[in-house]
């Protein structure tokens, strides 16, 4: 194998590109750099879950009535943590917390930005040693610098991130993000324990041949849905068709898979979950980024997540995310059978 030897680290990255952002003081940069650390402190704590008491849940619910599981909590506290070490960050919405976390000390008072995140994602998979991920976006703070953040400063329409990502802990620990300059890829080289460039300006194939859906859930879906998933298992040659069935059961690394080879992953409404699962803040909105930011595209079977006005913190949506031509494609059954 061989080692790359001029690597570029995810903290030179940031700071080479913060000469893109005219006018730029590194606030972000520092903010960035912060999430780095962060997710080494998680990534360490996952790569031993099985040694130390960090597997099971925690004996808590969360806002959204999920058992919380010790990972969840412990992630949670450590990125507040980095995040208000920075000292660019005023307030930080979470998965795990009902309301906003205001950091009012003067220094953070004045911080620029607001962070929403999902601090573990792919729960259900901690305890089995499955691909799991941290998910953030990063606004402006609409408020004035000084005063002390309201939930406002975060219910703005995803296309006014001015950054969003997700870390990937899985073979190897992953770090992909976006500024609205294109999207790259960072492996963690554990013999330096930096984050390094491996994944320079990542596009996505226009169309795949994945499908990622959770078809347990098969009968409760939108007719449009069913007859998409009918339209991936049928022959023709000519489009690569049955496609292939991939479903890992954490948003991160299905997407992430996605992302790379092509692909559609779909988590559309149910009886279950009627708005959809997936939370628009801190899963949807940053993934969304991600993927149109990479050739590709996100919508709620019907308009653009990006687009969607925010109203509430955990508000879900029907999630429809990947190839461009795989999501018009799921969009023109959706349409064809009435489901929006
Ligand atoms: O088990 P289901 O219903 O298919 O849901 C899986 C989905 O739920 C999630 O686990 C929800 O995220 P959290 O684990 O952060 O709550 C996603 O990662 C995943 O795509
Ligand atoms: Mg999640
Ligand atoms: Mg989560």
């Amino acid at each position: 194998m061989t080692e790359h030897n001029n690597v570029q680290t995810l903290n030179q990255f940031i700071i080479q590109r913060q000469s893109d952002h005219p006018g730029a003081k590194g606030e972000l940069s520092r903010l960035l750099h912060h999430i780095g650390i962060a997710s080494k402190i998680v990534n360490r704590a996952v790569n031993k879950a099985g040694l130390v008491d960090i597997l099971g849940e925690q004996g808590d619910r969360n806002v959204q009535g999920e058992d919380q599981q010790k990972l969840d909590v412990f992630a949670d506290t450590h990125f507040i943590d980095a995040l208000k070490a920075s000292g660019e960050c005023c307030a930080v919405a979470s998965e795990e917390n009902e309301e906003i976390i205001i950091f009012d000390d003067e220094l953070s008072k004045h911080g620029k930005y607001v962070f929403a995140m999902d601090p573990l994602d792919g729960s259900s998979n901690i305890d089995v040693n499955v691909s799991i991920g941290t998910i953030f976006s990063i606004y402006e703070r609409i408020s004035p610098r000084g005063e002390v953040a309201k939930t406002e400063d975060f219910l703005q329409e995803g296309t006014k991130q001015v950054a969003a990502g997700y870390i990937i802990y899985g073979s190897s620990t992953m770090l992909v993000y976006t500024t609205g300059k294109g999207v790259n890829g960072f492996t963690l080289d554990p013999s330096i324990g930096e984050f390094c460039l491996s994944h320079p300006n990542i596009k996505t194939p226009k169309t795949g041949t994945i499908y990622s859906i959770n078809e347990g859930n098969y009968i409760n879906f939108p007719s449009g849905v069913k007859k998409y998933i009918k339209y991936c298992q049928e022959y023709d040659k000519k489009s690569n068709r049955p496609y292939t069935s991939r479903y890992i059961g954490s948003l991160v690394a299905d997407f992430h898979r996605n992302l790379l080879n092509g692909g559609i992953f779909i988590y559309p409404q149910t009886r279950k979950n009627p708005e959809g699962k997936l939370r628009l803040m801190y899963e949807c909105n940053p993934i969304a980024f991600i993927a149109e930011q990479a050739g590709g595209k996100a919508t709620d079977g019907m308009q653009r997540i990006l687009t969607i006005k925010p109203t509430s913190l955990h508000e879900r949506v029907p999630f429809y995310t990947g190839s461009t031509n795989m999501v018009k494609k799921t969009e023109e059954f959706l349409h064809f059978f009435n489901n929006i």
